[in-house]
């Protein structure tokens, strides 16, 4: 449960007092998610969400991601649009620490997502591509490939503790990916965490919405779709479901068609995507706060989606 913070009713009718929002009716806890606090909140004029920005989100990039959504809700694009209080202002605080209110999105997550999901979300991915097109502020990414040895340097003992020998692995990987690490591919904003818990359907299966835009950064599009590849695509068995990962390649080139280089280097961000998500659960991995209920998520499921990786993945076939 991601619920890292406790707020008062007092706290938040004083919160409240700056919106034209009513009075709370109802507000309870959120359990989805591990970075930040989110609360569900009914007011006398809708329904909300929370959010207490807690981990990752760095104070000074909170105007970039609010900013983010409220230039793709503008475009149409099927995102939280941040509620501004009475003085315009979208980034407030509560208990001393950052918070922002967003509209409630309808939908829901797919558990198990299926190929006709992956088609979907791989058009939704598209879509944000193209809606955040002149978006003016700029985020590099500080979980991109420059940053991974460096913050491995932080975590090699626990990768030995998790498995023994891991960390000479990783140490190669690492070495490999320098190497080989593709440059000069079309770029602008991505989502860069488009997980199945972050997109929602609607009742039909189709796309309704994307959520979570905290990771959110300047970078390579196709390594956004290597990282949804690694989240969506993957069964239960560890194999990787290449009809899934056709089908939202597909699905993404209903909106933005790949060019022949973006394909070809879907392999190799793959497996740096599966390392980037790798390296963040490692760090997180016993550095959980007590008290916070909150299951780290497991970095061993990282570690076997890069050995899938290791071995190269041929997504098009030959000619494709
Ligand atoms: N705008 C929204 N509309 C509806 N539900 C939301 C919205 N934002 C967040 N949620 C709910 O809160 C959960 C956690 O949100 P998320 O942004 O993924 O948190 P975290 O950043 O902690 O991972 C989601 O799984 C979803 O259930
Ligand atoms: N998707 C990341 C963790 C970030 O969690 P989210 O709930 O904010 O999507 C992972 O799986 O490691």
């Amino acid at each position: 449960m991601a619920v890292y913070t406790d707020i008062t009713d007092d706290e938040l009718a004083a919160f409240l007092s700056d919106y034209d929002l009513g009075q709370a009716v109802a507000f309870k806890g959120i359990a989805e998610g591990v970075e930040n606090s989110n609360f569900l909140l009914e007011t006398e004029s809708g329904r909300f969400i929370l959010t207490v920005y807690e981990r990752r989100a760095k104070p000074e990039d909170l105007p970039y991601f609010l900013d983010l959504l409220t230039w793709l809700a503008d475009r149409g694009y099927p995102s939280a649009k941040p509620i501004a209080d009475r003085a315009g202002a979208t980034l407030k605080t509560i208990r001393g620490k950052p918070a922002a209110l967003v509209e409630f999105l309808p939908g829901l997550s797919a558990r198990r997502p299926t190929v006709a999901h992956c088609r979907e979300a791989g058009e939704g991915l598209a879509w944000l591509h193209l809606a955040g097109e002149g978006y003016p502020a700029r985020r590099a990414n500080d979980l991109g490939q420059p940053h991974w040895a460096p913050l491995f340097a932080k975590h090699r003992k626990a990768a030995d503790g998790l498995k023994p020998g891991l960390s000479a692995t990783i140490d190669k990987d690492l070495a490999e990916l320098a190497l080989s690490w593709p440059r000069g591919l079309p770029t602008g904003v991505i989502h860069a965490d488009y997980f199945p818990d972050n997109v929602f359907f609607k009742p039909d299966g189709k796309f309704a919405a994307a959520i979570d835009f905290y990771f959110a950064c300047d970078d390579a599009f196709a390594y956004d779709i290597a990282v949804t590849l690694n989240a969506w695509c993957f069964e239960a068995d560890g194999s990787f479901n290449i009809t899934a990962a056709r089908a939202l390649v597909a699905g993404y080139e209903r909106r933005r068609p790949l060019s022949p280089t973006e394909r070809d280097a879907i392999p190799i961000l793959a497996r740096g995507a599966a390392m980037r998500f790798f390296l963040t659960r490692l760090a997180d991995w016993g550095a959980t706060p007590a008290g916070a209920l909150v299951k780290p998520k497991d970095p061993l499921e990282y570690e076997r989606k890069l050995a899938v990786h290791r071995e190269g993945l041929s997504l098009f076939g030959t000619g494709a």
